[in-house]
């Protein structure tokens, strides 16, 4: 039998050497044979509380402003995919997600002349207009800085707990490397009643807050800020949805598809969704947080993993029936081919079209060329 519920683990049995064992035991079941985990005890190496309250301040602050202000740094305008999406205008699984959202990233400069066309992932924010909400960037900032120093103790962890030295994927990594992260809103079904999709022809009735899809990062990390319950599911193995309690104090960790090429599928990137939150329970509001690699690296799977994990994963493997029914076509970063930057590129190129028909409509023909096949 698969999964039924969602492991979790106290970073506290990490950090003392006389447990940390057992943490590691427990680390290696969820990475195999779940891909989702929920971490508590993470407040000395990552976000304090107060921190987290401030984000979601934050994010409702700007999720209340006025329309003009938000389109003024809709993601339309950057050719990085950052920024602003209005409700209903992003798309998984061939429907429209009934949500509202910002996409920020590591602050960083476009990429030079020459560069691969990829290599537009990585740019500057389009921040909201600092006048109208002055608290909202300090806020953001900090998040990600002290989540890209928990993400990078955790990687170290998951890579002990697989049999490996914890820098074996130090290489795939550059100096500030960029992480990503998005804020989002999705508005309750009574909200939602006169709602329409920006980009397909599709009514709320699907119940999709964000279709069935895989991370294509290395880790995401989800902080639930609103207390909602039943909207995160994880899709096990067998095909059964599995709901993600919401537990105050608790991170959702996931694998997405970049980790599970790089350790040869030992890592599972799990299949989940969120469903539209329940009417009259007001907006849910969700961050995640996706630690992603190097663009450029194309480095082969890694190495040394143990007989034994690799026996592991295959009996994991065999038990897997009727999985990724509903998921529908994504690009798998195939490391020994090409640069991971490719496969990041066209799942957002075929997430965001409107974008990329502003910036890269050959492209966007390509992908959806290649979607279709
Ligand atoms: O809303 C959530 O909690 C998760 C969203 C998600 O899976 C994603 O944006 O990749
Ligand atoms: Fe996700």
């Amino acid at each position: 039998m698969s999964f039924q519920n969602i492991p979790i683990l106290d970073l506290n049995l990490a950090l003392n050497p006389e447990t940390k064992p057992q943490f590691l035991e427990q680390l290696r079941d969820a990475m195999i044979n779940v891909g989702f985990l929920l971490l508590k005890n993470y407040e000395s190496l990552g976000p304090n509380e107060q921190e987290l309250q401030q984000l979601k301040e934050q994010t409702l602050e700007f999720f209340a402003l006025p329309d003009e202000i938000k389109l003024k740094c809709e993601m339309i305008n950057s050719p990085h995919f950052l920024g602003y999406s209005r409700l209903a205008n992003e798309i998984t699984a061939s429907h429209t997600d009934w949500r509202e959202q910002i996409d920020l990233g590591t602050e960083l400069p476009p990429p030079k002349e020459g560069d691969p066309i990829y290599k537009n992932i990585e740019g500057p924010n389009l921040w909201p207009d600092q006048e109208a909400i002055p608290n909202f960037r300090p806020a953001v900032e900090t998040f990600q800085n002290k989540m890209a120093q928990l993400s990078s103790i955790f990687r170290s962890l998951v890579l002990e707990s697989i049999g490996l030295d914890k820098s074996a994927m130090d290489g795939y990594f550059k100096p500030n490397q960029q992480c990503k992260m998005k804020l989002i809103a999705y508005p309750d079904g009574s909200a939602l009643t006169d709602a329409k999709s920006v980009a397909l022809d599709d009514t709320p009735q699907t119940q999709q807050g964000c279709g069935p899809h895989r991370d294509s990062d290395l880790i995401t990390y989800i902080y639930q800020a609103t207390p909602h319950q039943d909207s995160l599911q994880v899709q096990n193995f067998q095909g059964q949805w599995v709901t993600v309690p919401n537990l105050p104090g608790h991170l959702v960790v996931n694998n997405g598809q970049t980790m599970e090429a790089i350790t040869q599928g030992v890592c599972k990137a799990t299949i989940h969704r969120v469903l539209i939150p329940k009417p009259g329970s007001g907006t849910r509001i969700s961050i995640p947080f996706f630690q992603t690699i190097d663009l450029d690296s194309s480095k082969s799977a890694v190495q040394n993993i143990p007989e034994e994990i690799i026996k592991q994963r295959d009996e994991r493997d065999k038990k897997i029936k009727d999985w990724a029914v509903d998921v529908g076509f994504q690009f798998k970063p195939d490391v020994s081919k090409e640069p991971v930057g490719y496969a990041v590129f066209k799942n957002r190129i075929k997430s965001h079209q409107d974008v990329a028909q502003r910036w890269y409509p050959e492209i966007l023909t390509q992908v959806l060329a290649e979607y279709a096949k």
